[in-house]
């Protein structure tokens, strides 16, 4: 079996094994609402369009991680190296015991059973995923599609995008049928001022069209770092006024998430533990580590299981 499995991305950074016990504690029944699974590649091959090929990455793992960092419930976000089949991220969810939901990616002629099959086992909502690096094409025609066929389950849309292609997708953005969650800040350019013309662009379109905003992935967006490593615990200084930023003006709308297992870095592979003491820069006060790390995401999530 193991010969026929596809050699890792060259330059592959592993997930970090040992993730220290952050300093800081997250409150009870923090949802961390972006992560991924990936195969493990023997039971859930990769798809054949990927554009990396990453190490595994595994439910057990994520799940290990979950308990050694403090968090309660999962939002497992498909990855795209494994396209369209949510085989691998419908386990996880399906073997969390409803600790965690899901987001999926689908076709446009994606069938309603089909839908209904992943609503059943705790999908919420869809990715739309519009980098270059990541994926070959996204048809706004096909997106609208998927949309429309998601928009009667209650579900949202989920999107990745460069913060330099905002412009021109804002329209199409604003123009869909669900609520949208925007990964990662909308990757802001962080050596450009927080209340220049690029950030204040994107908290605009969130303000305008009442967008949940992911306060994530500052270890894939920070150019200065320092890195979360080496029990460094005010790690990636040049991200904290952007998520601070968007905290403080969306209290009710912003998501945390760890990100991990981390897909396509480069200079690093962060600490977990120490990652997770990052939030309290961002968010300063316990309401504002209450909304952005428990009540938003469970009211997004969970709804009727009220915190
Ligand atoms: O920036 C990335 O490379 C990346 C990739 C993926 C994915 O492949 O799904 O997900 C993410 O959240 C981030």
């Amino acid at each position: 079996m193991s010969s026929t499995l596809s050699p890792k991305t060259p330059g592959w950074l592993d997930w970090y094994s040992d993730p220290s016990a952050p300093s800081f504690t997250l409150p009870p029944g923090t949802v961390d609402a972006h992560c991924h699974v990936f195969g493990p590649q023997a039971r859930f091959p990769f798809a054949p369009e990927r554009k990396y090929t990453p190490c595994d990455a595994s439910r057990e793992q994520l799940f290990a991680l979950r308990d050694h960092l403090g968090v309660s419930r999962n939002v497992i976000v498909q990855a795209t190296c494994h396209g369209a089949d949510n085989s691998a991220m419908v386990d996880a969810v399906r073997a969390s015991g409803g600790r965690a939901r899901g987001v999926a990616t689908v076709r446009p002629d994606v069938t309603e059973a089909e839908l209904r099959r992943l609503d059943e086992a705790g999908v919420r909502g869809v990715r739309f995923n519009f980098l270059k690096r990541l994926v070959d094409t996204a048809p706004k025609d096909d997106l609208a599609a998927v949309a429309a066929k998601i928009a009667p389950l209650g579900w949202h849309v989920v999107l990745y995008f460069e913060s330099a292609d905002l412009p021109e997708l804002e329209d199409f953005f604003a123009s869909l049928p669900t609520p949208l969650v925007i990964d990662h800040m909308g990757r802001p350019d962080v050596t450009r001022p927080v209340d220049g013309p690029g950030f204040s662009r994107f908290l605009r379109f969130v303000d305008r069209n009442d967008v949940w905003v992911k306060v994530s992935c500052p270890e894939r967006l920070s150019v200065t770092g320092p890195a979360a490593l080496h029990g460094e615990r005010h790690a990636y200084t040049d991200v904290v006024p952007f998520g601070r930023r968007a905290v403080e003006e969306f209290p009710d709308r912003v998501l945390w998430g760890t990100d991990w297992p981390h897909p396509n870095l480069t200079d690093h592979m962060p600490d977990d533990g120490l990652l997770v003491d990052h939030v309290p820069q961002v968010a300063v006060t316990p309401e504002l580590r209450h909304k952005l790390l428990v009540a938003n995401p469970m009211r997004l999530y969970w709804p009727g299981e009220g915190v």
